[in-house]
């Protein structure tokens, strides 16, 4: 009997659900547009959001965490994945179910990676 790894279809599953999100969704002011890039309104979290991409890309987050807290359902992920969208391919996204046995919904963190020394989570 070949005995093969079962990949962890955790990853796929929880990005599934945010295949709408494409990234934030703002103006060049920052403004959030009500419906854009798959999101619905939370404008002033996508327009947080949208200024913590331009500290990152200003390279002053280095060193940074940003935590995104709030009920289960609420756009975290969505939020996370929005500024990882913006920054391009090079970011990498966990949640703390990967990582942390705290309940869920406290807590969510990304990762930089390739872009010096700008390290989130
Ligand atoms: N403002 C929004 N516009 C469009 N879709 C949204 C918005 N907020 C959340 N969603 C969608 O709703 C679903 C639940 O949101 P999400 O998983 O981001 O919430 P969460 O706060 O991370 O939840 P949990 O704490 O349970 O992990 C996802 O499919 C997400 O893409």
């Amino acid at each position: 009997m070949k005995i093969e790894e079962v990949q962890s279809q955790t990853k796929k599953q929880r990005i599934a659900t945010h295949t709408h999100i494409k990234g934030l969704g703002l103006e060049s002011n920052g403004k959030a547009v009500p419906l854009a890039a798959g999101f619905v309104g939370q404008a002033s979290a996508r327009e947080a959001s949208g200024l913590v991409v331009d500290m990152i890309r200003q390279k002053k987050m280095a060193g940074k965490a940003l935590l995104l807290a709030g009920p289960p359902g609420t756009g975290k992920t969505a939020l996370a994945l929005g500024i990882s969208q913006e920054l391009g391919s090079k970011v990498e996204l966990f949640s703390s179910r990967t990582y942390s046995s705290r309940p869920r919904s406290c807590l969510l963190g990304f990762g930089i990676q390739d872009l010096g020394s700008a390290h989130l989570g």
